[in-house]
């Protein structure tokens, strides 16, 4: 478990995480989602011990991650998968971590095989592909069985296939019991990684809470209805503030009223309907109404 309490780091006059607060559980995957620049990465190093907060405390389970011994064993990580020695080998890299951590050479052969690249033990990192890099920062996360992990962006660079197996993998983690937070800019990307979300924007919490949770919160929710009468359902609909747009296979989308009151409103004006359907909003609507405050580096149109 990870307990973060009232969190603020300061670069000078640039405040890049400020009092956070959250829990992170064992048992699921965690999202850790913000847009570029919202202090996920500053998040992950706190609690890591590699930089020192300004405010606030961050435990691993009840105890700051700089106290433990043989860190490995508590915590495995993957920051930056290009944050590794490129003329050694990707078994002598996690040799040495192993080494360095009292753990046995046994788990660096076994961490090699879980990730795929025992084929490639041998070899040298600096000609390893991003995904294979991704997967060596996999390994050494692994390496001491921590019970806590923390992946940094890790999909990225992987192919279709290294996203399937990284998302088994985190899910089996989860499912021992271990704790297990995944940071991505990405909303699509932790659609089908992780089960709860944690989302942040200018280094302030803006949700904490599963991933169906979330997703009910985007408002700009649409119903898809078909009717013969399209003209006199617009003109109902648009005079109780509601919009009604027709689309190229017929159907239209109406926004800004529920689905309850469309159906009411046709039935009191005697307009036939063929379907009415209310639509779920999106997980990456919903991200980008909440974060559009908080884009650091956006294009301008998602404000
Ligand atoms: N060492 C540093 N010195 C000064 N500013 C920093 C430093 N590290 C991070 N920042 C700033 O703090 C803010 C948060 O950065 P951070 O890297 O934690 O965000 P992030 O959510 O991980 O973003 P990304 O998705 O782009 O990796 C950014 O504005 C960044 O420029």
């Amino acid at each position: 478990m990870i307990d973060i309490h009232e969190l603020t780091k300061r670069y000078g006059a640039k405040t890049a995480v400020n009092g956070l607060s959250l829990t992170v559980r064992p048992g699921r995957v965690t999202g850790f989602l913000g847009p570029n620049g919202a202090g996920k990465s500053t998040t992950l190093r706190l609690i890591l011990g590699l930089h020192t907060p300004s405010a606030g405390t961050v435990t691993v389970d009840g105890r700051p991650f700089r106290d433990r011994p043989r860190g490995l064993r508590h915590v495995g990580a993957l920051l930056d998968a290009h944050d590794v020695h490129g003329g050694r080998s990707a078994r002598a890299h996690l040799s040495a971590l192993a080494h360095g951590n009292g753990l046995g050479g046994r788990r660096v052969a076994q961490v090699l095989e879980e990730v795929g690249l025992t084929d490639a033990a041998r070899r040298r990192i600096g000609g390893f592909s991003l995904g294979m890099k991704q997967r060596l920062g996999i390994a050494a996360a692994l390496l001491g069985d921590p019970p806590v992990l923390l992946f940094d962006e890790p999909l990225n660079g992987l192919d279709p296939e290294g996203v399937l197996w990284v998302r088994g993998l985190f899910a089996r983690l989860a499912a021992e019991g271990r704790t297990v937070l995944v940071s991505s800019h990405l909303m699509r990307e932790m659609e089908h990684t992780a089960e709860e979300l944690v989302v942040i924007g200018r280094g302030e919490l803006i949700a904490a809470e599963s991933l169906a949770a979330f997703s009910a919160r985007g408002t700009r929710r649409t119903v898809t209805v078909r009717t013969p009468d399209t003209a006199a359902l617009a003109a109902v609909l648009t005079a109780e503030g509601g919009e009604l747009r027709t689309e190229a296979d017929g159907s239209c989308t109406v926004t800004g009223l529920a689905a309850d009151r469309v159906g009411a409103l046709a039935h009191r004006h005697r307009l036939m309907l063929h379907e009415l359907t209310p639509q779920a909003s999106s997980l990456e609507e919903a991200f980008m109404e909440l974060t559009a405050d908080s884009v650091e580096y956006g294009s301008g149109d998602r404000r």
